[in-house]
């Protein structure tokens, strides 16, 4: 990729419109030019081996496979299109061979001094052909309608299933390296389910078509059937190396693609629409943008010449042996093997099973290309089912006591320790402030409470139940988390406080949690009130403030009425009377609950009945807010005095 310094700079280079150039902002004098995003590389490299490597052979072997597993998807999907799509197959075959017999029998008939009189005898199996013809067509037909209806919902089936299994991984599956671009090639390979469906029709219908013409030009003389076969043979090897190329520009892609669609996703959003302008950031997301798309575009382009010179030769190669069957036809004619009735009904014969060989081989390619995606979607799915969180069958119920057993967590990705064993017990009514600096392992700290993460060593002990060995659904069914970066649920404001938890008659408990929050005003002046959607970019759609929904993801805690509630940095953007409403009302509710809270506001850990200073992945200090503060040398102390200095 061209490197930023290699590029024009803004003076000669800025344009605006549709045909803006890719150019810097330009540099203050001496300064550095910001830099171009990196070359990206797809960590998973199986398939770009598996296309190396394959031969026609090889190819061969995995389309059964790669049939019998679209075969099973259709059928899991729609059992009445699935026999709708077989049959038409085969009947489509039947009227093929029916025609080309009738074809045989009515070329000899037809081949004599008078017309009229061999038209009197042709013309019963002339109109066996046509209408065997129109059969055959008829059932194509039947069966692409079939094709279209059951191809939507294999593509439904496919990405709901990818996306249920997202959902249902543990956490610690998305730090896994290359995570992210594995999901993202089987989003890819979802998609493809639908194009591996259409070319298995397509492949089976040639299959069929070539078995009804095969035997009809072998019945005429077996050397054709021969010749037929090896005219397609270099446009096969020819479509396995294009589609070899083809995945391999795929798979040099997929992360460059895959951080594009994400940052086209933070460049079109409202959510930094205002941030982006007023900081001028437009240019240089510009560049990055565009760099990258060249970075995906160049690697695509690339990838088109040798595909025109695999093609090419290929289809030159076929000609030549279509051209030698040909005259293989004329010898046999000329040495009298052959009368010209049967050389003629031969062409025919040759013409159907050359489209069906042809329609075998690109289609057997591409089946297997597509396969491949499809096989990414498959080992994707396989490695997520691995990580979900189904842990153990042990039925969590609402703890009074949480207790941590020299409990600690490392990331997959780390060397080090994020939390170090903690021994630690909560209780039932106690609020307990979760403090210290960033990065000292809080919020690893409550995912591992609340069996979010299973701690890498040592124990988390709900009462007597191991987290590590329950069924981690009933686990969260009895605890409230507002999350440092929590949702703005594109839903209505009702789904966007009660979600997670059954539909209820009536709103009471609704408008109590809002009232909690403070933000009954806010929902009554909704233009529909409890059924307002929040998204903004949807039509109809209604924004909130950051601090607003911040109170509304303390309402949807709040909601739950859990056992086990937590809050991480709930009140970061509220105003002061919001933030003070929260924490009151956490005291109120802390007598039915364990309550966690992690602030750096230390002005309302001054509610908790304990707190828990936590240093480098270590409880450092615990105690009241009073007395920690007032012990010589504690880091509560120091943090406390630091926040009070302005
Ligand atoms: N998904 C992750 N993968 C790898 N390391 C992580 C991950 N999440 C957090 N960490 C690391 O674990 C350590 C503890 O992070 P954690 O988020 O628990 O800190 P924190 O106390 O909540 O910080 P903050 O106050 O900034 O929210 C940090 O060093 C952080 O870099």
């Amino acid at each position: 990729m061209t490197s930023p310094h290699n590029r024009n700079t803004a003076a000669d280079a800025e344009t605006h419109g549709h045909d803006e150039k890719v150019s810097l902002p330009a540099a203050r004098t001496g300064a550095p030019q910001p830099s171009a995003p990196p070359e990206l590389d797809y960590q998973g490299r199986k398939h770009r081996r598996a296309m190396d490597n394959a031969t026609l052979w090889d190819m061969a072997r995995k389309i059964p496979a790669a049939l019998i597993q679209t075969g099973r998807l259709a059928w899991t999907v729609d059992r009445r299109m699935t026999l709708t799509i077989v049959v038409c197959q085969l009947l489509s075959g039947i009227g093929t061979a029916v025609m080309l017999s009738a074809v045989a029998k009515a070329l000899p008939q037809l081949m004599v001094d008078d017309p009229r009189e061999g038209l009197t005898h042709a013309w019963p199996a002339l109109t066996v052909a046509v209408v065997a013809m129109a059969t055959g067509a008829a059932m194509w037909i039947l069966a692409d309608w079939a094709t279209r209806r059951l191809n939507p919902k294999i593509a439904s089936a496919a990405d709901l299933q990818l996306v249920d299994l997202h959902m249902r991984a543990e956490l610690a599956a998305y730090d896994a390296p290359g995570f992210g671009d594995r999901s993202q090639a089987a989003g890819i390979g979802a998609q493809r389910a639908v194009d591996i469906a259409d070319d298995a029709k397509t492949l089976t219908n040639g299959l069929v078509q070539l078995a009804s013409a095969a035997a009809v030009l072998t019945s005429l003389h077996p050397v054709l059937l021969g010749v037929l076969l090896l005219s397609v043979v270099p446009r096969g090897l020819g479509g396995v190396i294009a589609a070899r190329v083809d995945y391999r520009v795929h798979d040099q892609t997929v992360s460059a693609r895959n951080v594009r669609g994400m940052m086209r996703w933070w460049l079109c959003t409202a959510e930094l629409a205002d941030e982006l302008r007023a900081n001028t950031m437009r240019r240089y997301l510009h560049f990055w943008y565009q760099s990258m798309s060249e970075q995906v575009s160049s690697r695509e382009v690339a990838g088109a010449r040798p595909y025109l010179w695999i093609t090419l030769l290929a289809a030159s190669l076929g000609g030549l042996f279509t051209l030698g069957m040909w005259a293989s036809l004329a010898g046999l004619v000329l040495a009298g093997a052959m009368t010209t009735a049967l050389a003629g009904t031969a062409v025919v014969a040759s013409q159907t099973a050359g489209r069906a060989l042809n329609s075998i081989i690109r289609y057997s390619t591409v089946m297997f290309h597509h396969g491949l995606y499809l096989s990414d979607y498959y080992d994707f799915i396989t490695e997520v089912r691995t990580m979900t969180a189904a842990r153990g069958t042990a039925q969590a119920t609402p703890p009074r006591q949480i207790r941590l057993e020299g409990a600690s967590y490392t990331y997959p990705s780390k060397d080090s320790a994020a939390v170090r064993p903690i021994t630690l017990t909560l209780n039932r009514g106690e609020v307990v402030a979760l403090v210290g600096e960033n990065g000292a392992g809080k919020s690893t700290l409550i995912r591992m409470l609340t069996g979010l993460t299973v701690p890498t060593d040592g124990t988390v002990l709900w009462d007597d139940t191991d987290l590590a060995a329950a069924d981690a659904e009933t686990v969260w069914r009895h605890v409230g988390l507002v999350p440092q970066k929590n949702g703005h649920w594109p839903l209505a404001a009702r789904e966007n406080i009660t979600l997670g938890q059954p539909r209820e008659h009536g709103d009471e408990r609704i408008w109590d949690a809002a009232e909690r929050v403070g933000m009954t005003k806010a929902l009554r002046e909704l233009p529909q009130q409890l059924e307002t959607l929040l998204a903004r970019s949807v039509w109809g759609g209604h924004e909130l403030s950051g601090g607003q929904w911040q109170r509304l993801a303390c309402a949807r805690a709040m909601y739950r009425q859990p056992a086990v509630l937590v809050l991480d940095e709930p009140t970061s953007e509220m105003d002061a009377r919001g933030e003070h409403q929260i924490f009151r009302e956490l005291r109120a509710m802390a007598p039915d609950r364990i309550t966690v809270v992690v602030t750096h506001r230390l002005d309302n850990v001054r509610m908790a009945d304990r707190v828990i200073v936590l240093d480098q992945g270590a409880i450092r200090e615990q105690g009241s807010f009073d007395e920690l503060v007032a012990t010589e040398g504690s880091l509560l102390g120091e943090l406390y005095a630091l926040a009070q200095d302005r």
